[in-house]
């Protein structure tokens, strides 16, 4: 399976064969560039310094207490009044710092759950990040029972999906999903969005990045090449909702490229940057580059898992072929390594990915699947085995470790003249410097939580 395809990992065999997207999406104009922008330092939204300030519904609060939530973070102070508020909302705030909260929390404080009916849509662009979420739902409502979160995403037999679509005691209210599934639910008619009335995008960067867009064509009128378009489907799927509703989109990166893409979603948005574009990486996570040639990699690699502290650690490789590979290598050195790409099943995928998160294994060998969005507390070390091909990637993988401004380490392998463009790029996209590890390595006290 090639790279490419991992990068994907959405239902791609679900999808359409090729065709030219209408032109009859709503908002295709988009407002100008600035409107409504909210830049760090320059809020607009209403100060509060608590959860109660946001005037959520006692069950929220109780949730959100169980939770252990005791402050909302910069992100949520920010957002969470301004989307209470029901407009149109682009959010970019650093990895881990609680952007879900944002969306799970509004979202659930304005639904208004009537049986049969999807009130509230929720896409991003792999099957794991939607299951989290759909589990971050069922956190937070867990004392709103009358309240229906589902989750659908591909590789899974879609007549189970169909099945609770047609009942509407199971029908959910939230859907979560990716965009491949979903859109083969609206097709078959199982899954019916004219009562939608909030629509999120999380990683919408991503979900809205058109590789097969040709030069020049516009956001509606995309004409694919060669393969499947995620950015076609969320289309195809933002089509078939109403045309008043709120519309929220979330992201760690968004480049100056992608935010007019996400405008034309849109109506008169209100633009959260809480973090300058620049200063995005994480305070508490070091970052070191490793230059060796490819055939040592895999010494290396041994090496510092021997030497080094952690909680957990996440290694990226850069195909499904080396991901099973090097899992294997490191269970034959008697590693409690595990693998996730997409290469294995989607049942195997979502095990070993619980199997991960619940602490029973510590360490994950995982293509770009795990790159964005995954939210697993204990890691707190990230190893570039391959670096990714861009500066963007490389920052949401690095942000794996140090969730919620707890410490972290990430250590990238740079091999080949293409890798050490790319550390460049990252240098100048987030104006850091990344040294070289140290030969006496370094001191645990500096990444391991006290
Ligand atoms: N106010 C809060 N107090 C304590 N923990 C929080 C709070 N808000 C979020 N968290 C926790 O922080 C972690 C990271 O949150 P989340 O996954 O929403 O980050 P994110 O901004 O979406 O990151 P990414 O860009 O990587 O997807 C989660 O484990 C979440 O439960």
């Amino acid at each position: 399976m090639s790279t490419e395809e991992d990068l994907i990992d959405y239902s791609d065999e679900e999808l359409a064969t090729n065709e030219n997207a209408a032109t009859n999406g709503k908002k295709t104009d988009a407002p100008a560039a600035g409107n409504n922008v909210d830049k760090k330092g320059s809020y607009v939204g209403i100060h509060s310094t608590g959860f109660r300030d946001f005037l959520l519904k006692p069950e929220l609060l109780r949730a959100i207490a169980d939770c252990g939530f005791e402050h909302p973070s910069e992100v949520q102070q920010t957002c969470i009044p301004q989307a209470l508020l029901g407009g149109d909302i682009i959010c970019q705030a650093k990895s881990g710092l609680g952007k879900t909260a944002v969306f799970v929390l509004t979202t659930l404080q304005q639904v208004e759950p009537v049986a049969g009916e999807c009130s509230v849509l929720v896409m991003c662009h792999t099957r794991e990040l939607a299951f989290q979420i759909r589990n971050e739902y069922n956190r937070f409502s867990k004392y709103m029972p009358d309240i229906k979160t589902g989750v659908f995403y591909g590789g899974t037999p879609i007549q189970k999906d169909a099945e609770i679509l047609k009942n509407n005691e199971t029908h959910p209210h939230i859907v979560v999903g990716t965009p491949g599934r979903l859109n083969a639910l609206i097709r078959d008619k199982f899954l019916r969005l004219s009562s939608v009335r909030i629509f999120v995008l999380d990683e919408c960067d991503k979900m809205l990045d058109a590789t097969g867009k040709q030069p020049g064509s516009d956001v509606f009128t995309t004409v694919l090449t060669t393969r499947p378009d995620m950015r076609r489907d969320v289309q195809e799927i933002f089509r078939a909702t109403p045309m008043q509703k709120q519309v929220m989109m979330f992201s760690a990166t968004l480049s100056d490229e992608i935010k007019p893409v996400c405008r034309k979603f849109m109506q008169n948005p209100t633009e959260h940057y809480v973090d300058e574009d620049t200063k995005l990486t994480l305070h508490g996570l070091q970052q070191y580059y490793l230059k060796l040639e490819e055939r040592e990699k895999n010494r290396k690699l041994n090496e510092l898992l021997d030497d080094l502290q952690f909680n957990q650690v996440i290694i990226f490789v850069k195909s499904t072929v080396r991901a099973t590979e090097l899992d294997k290598l490191l269970r034959e050195c008697n590693f409690p390594s595990i693998s996730v790409h997409s290469g294995v099943s989607q049942e195997e995928r979502i095990k070993r990915y619980k199997e991960f998160k619940e602490f029973n294994k510590r360490i994950c060998v995982a293509t770009d699947v795990f790159g964005r969005g995954i939210d697993i507390e204990r890691i707190n070390l990230a190893i570039n085995y391959d670096l990714p091909g861009d500066a963007d990637s490389y920052l949401h993988r690095v942000g794996r470790a140090g969730r919620f401004g707890t410490k972290g380490l990430a250590i990238s392998f740079v091999s080949t003249d293409t890798d050490q463009e790319v550390l460049k790029a990252i240098e100048k996209r987030f104006e850091v410097a990344l040294p070289e590890f140290p030969k006496d390595g370094i001191d645990p006290s500096t990444y391991m939580a006290s």
